[in-house]
């Protein structure tokens, strides 16, 4: 028995044992993570090595390959991708695996990923535990199975389950790995034991019908059509990512080509992937969304040094939309939670609406109810005891402000107070209670059980506590927890704002909403501004730029397109002004068949109204190309971006990016609009801003930012390095 260990992270070892009796332990190498990276050539050369002697010794009966510290194999290091390979190659390792005349075992323990999985299939048996998860990931980091999975895993589990395993990435569990054939065997106990024990009970067996690579592809009868329709669905939900497309092109080659000339064909299709842009974008973003976890603010504060504290129980006020789903998100994570809604009808209404979403949610999981941690009431009183509260009232400071002085009186002393605004300042609702360094903002995104997002907002006032609580808390719901600072729209909401404002300024200069949407929706977002506009529902914006002061009691009048001395445009005003506020009434910027509905149709009446808006203000229509549109929608956006890392809102470019992928549609594969800027180029991105704003002075959200023009003039340097420029003022200080 040979078994050579892979582990996932760690010191990487590989060791023999003949016949199970005296075991000749031999360390083969150092890696830092994994096995494909240039450190891991020796873990490579080991597992050759090894299988050469195991192969060669007659004592040698069988093979089991294992990891180190209960984990198979995650796959390859990503850090190390633009890194020269050296080592033996990956590929003809597998196939000297497979190839093995003594059968070659994997014990899979903790995650077999990627290339760990390929390695598996590689394996003649593959002996799970019950808790391991199995996948090819590789799909969500702009790649494909490179080392056979895109040929093996179909003639292994059929061609429509490889499909969606290898274009969606998911992870399986052993138990469904078991179910689709992935692995022989699943186990409760140890598992490298269990493989030990399984190589021996086959030695000796034939081994013909266990080399995957020599399986005859499955072939769907109806071949063509089965690829067109999975093509058709993938190109739909992939929203211009390339790499699930390739991944579906691979899996045809399998089914289409013999073994060698399919493995081929994966080789090539992997090596435009792999260098492609979307491949950058992806596995920057794989590790922006872990880097958001390493916290910091201005102040000093930091995720390593700021401790957290237990939340057991915690209030909900407010059971609108997004309470009842912020209720529900808390009683699926085990929390005892407090739902409060003053008035006893919508308390009735929101009762039932949160049992609803836990019921059917239950049943989509085949996870328990959680009904029994939830408790309703009518007054605030009942968040007397509990550890945190989140407020989640209609936008209005003056209610806010009332119900924050009313808590900071209710709740026991340590009390957090959260409050779900998606604007408002923090720091004036902390103002209103006795203990202000417990107070921190949860903005969290609608819906508020499902979107993963959630914004920590800090105020001057607020303790590290405080936002480690707030944090920790996100993390436990299931949520990305992005700490930002405290202003206006805080990240997400304030790079929105000149966003929409170039939609609307297009609109006016000749632009439709349809053009303007397809060219966003053309870059990957699901929506267009317009379309999520009528979504959202118009009035939303209308009430807050008529809280601002913004919307003039003749929005049709001249003067209504200047706002302190900067150009506006009261389009929005004008459609809110008529009733449509968007699906909800059935018209907004498109018409729908009735309020509520969905499907959005152009509508000749928005086109008059705009044709007589300009010609009511002097504007000629011009012709506006795709670039342009994309141009100012979001270099405005990114520009403000750079305003808010100079502002030291945001800590890091990944920050942004990730709020922007979880919480604006921004598609994954452009990395964040960060990123975005990063691959454009910060000096392109300069200039296209600056001759934007020489032709509207009158904008501001044009004029580039000083830490834009700052980056460009230090020589653009890679996202990675931003934060060592923007933390210089603060070390200042
Ligand atoms: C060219 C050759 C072909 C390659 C094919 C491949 O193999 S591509 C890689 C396929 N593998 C993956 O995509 C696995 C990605 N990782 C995960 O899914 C998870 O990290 C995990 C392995 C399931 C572990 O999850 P867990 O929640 O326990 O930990 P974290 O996600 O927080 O990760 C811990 C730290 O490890 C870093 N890390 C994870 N995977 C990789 C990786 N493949 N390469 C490099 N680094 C990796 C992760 O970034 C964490 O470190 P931080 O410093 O906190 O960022």
């Amino acid at each position: 028995m040979c078994r050579a260990s892979l582990p996932f992270s760690a010191t990487w070892k590989l060791y023999l044992e003949r016949n199970s009796r005296c075991n000749v332990f031999r360390r083969i190498g150092t890696a830092g993570s994994t096995w494909w990276s240039p450190q891991c050539a020796a873990v490579r050369q080991g597992i050759v090595d090894m299988m050469h002697r195991a192969l060669r010794e007659p004592e040698v009966k069988s093979v089991v390959i294992c990891g180190q510290d209960g984990k198979f194999c995650g796959g390859a290091d990503i850090r190390e991708f633009g890194a020269k390979m050296s080592g033996p190659p990956l590929v003809p390792m597998i196939h000297m695996i497979e190839a093995a005349a003594k059968p070659v075992v994997a014990a899979i323990e903790g995650v077999a990923l990627g290339g760990g999985l390929e390695l598996a299939l590689s394996c003649h048996y593959r002996i799970a535990h019950s808790k391991a998860r199995l996948g090819l990931p590789e799909v969500t980091l702009g790649l494909l199975p490179g080392a056979g999975g895109t040929q093996r895993l179909p003639r292994l589990i059929g061609v429509p389950a490889a499909l969606e395993l290898i274009t969606t990435g998911r992870h399986v569990t052993a138990a469904e790995a078991l179910q689709l054939g992935i692995v022989d065997e699943v186990t409760d106990q140890n598992a490298v034991d269990a493989a030990v024990k399984f190589a021996q009970s086959v030695e000796g067996k034939s081994l013909d019908a266990r080399r995957i690579g020599t399986f005859p592809c499955p072939r769907p009868p109806d071949l063509d059509a089965v690829f067109e329709k999975v093509m058709k669905e993938v190109r739909r939900s992939a929203r211009g990512a390339i790499a699930p497309v390739t991944c579906v092109q691979a899996v045809h080659a399998a089914v289409t080509l013999p073994y060698a000339k399919g493995m081929e064909r994966e080789r090539e299709l992997f090596s435009t992937l792999f260098t492609s842009g979307q491949a950058r974008a992806l596995q920057y973003y794989f590790f922006a969304q872990r880097a958001v976890s390493r916290w910091s603010t201005p102040s000093g504060a930091r995720w390593d040094t700021s401790k957290p504290r237990p939340v057991r129980k915690a209030a909900v006020i407010g059971l609108g939309t997004m309470g009842r789903g912020i209720s529900v998100s808390l009683a699926q994570a085990g929390f005892s939670v407090v739902a409060v809604e003053t008035q006893e009808k919508q308390l009735l209404e929101a009762k039932q609406a949160v049992s609803g979403m836990l019921e059917r949610d239950a049943k989509r999981r085949g996870a328990p109810l959680a009904h029994g941690n939830i408790k309703y009431s009518c007054s605030l009183k009942a968040a007397a005891d509990v550890d945190l509260v989140i407020e989640a009232v209609f936008e209005d400071m003056a209610l806010k402000k009332a119900i924050f002085r009313q808590l900071s009186a209710i709740c026991k002393p340590g009390t957090f107070l959260c409050s779900n605004t998606s604007a408002l300042d923090i720091d004036e609702l902390a103002s209103q209670t006795q203990s202000p360094e417990l107070v921190v903002g949860m903005h969290f995104f609608a819906p508020a059980h499902v979107m993963k997002l959630l914004e920590v907002v800090y105020g001057p006032r607020s303790s590290p506590e405080a936002v480690a609580t707030a944090m920790q808390m996100g993390k436990k719901i299931g949520k990305v927890s992005v700490a930002v600072g405290n202003c206006r729209g805080f990240v997400g909401n304030r790079m929105l704002k000149p966003y929409l404002e170039q939609a609307f300024f297009l609109l006016e200069e000749g632009a439709t909403p349809e053009q303007v949407d397809q060219v966003l929706e053309e870059f990957g977002f699901p929506m267009g501004v317009f379309k999520v506009s009528d979504l959202s529902g118009l009035d939303v914006g209308w009430k807050v730029r008529k809280a601002d002061g913004l919307v003039v009691p003749d929005s049709t009048g001249k003067s209504a397109r200047i706002q302190g001395g900067r150009r506006y445009s009261p389009l929005g005003d004008l459609l809110c002004e008529q009733g449509r506020f968007g699906q909800k009434t059935g018209r907004g910027w498109y018409q729908y068949d009735k309020p509520g509905g969905r499907v959005a149709k152009s509508d000749p009446w928005l086109h008059r109204f705009l044709e007589e808006y300009r010609a009511r203000h002097g504007l000629v229509a011009r012709r506006i190309d795709q670039q342009e549109v994309l141009e100012r929608c979001l270099y405005a956006l990114i520009n403000e971006g750079f305003q808010i890392l100079q502002d030291g809102i945001a800590a890091g470019p990944e920050d942004i990016d990730v709020i922007y992928v979880l919480g604006y549609g921004w598609p994954r594969h452009r990395g964040g609009p960060m990123f975005f800027a990063d691959m454009v180029g910060l000096d392109k991105v300069l200039d296209r801003l600056e001759r934007y704003h020489q032709l509207h002075p009158d904008v501001p959200g044009l004029k580039p930012c000083s830490l834009l023009r700052k980056l460009a003039a230090g020589g653009c340097p890679p996202i990675h390095r931003w934060r060592e420029v923007i933390q210089k003022p603060h070390s200042q200080l």
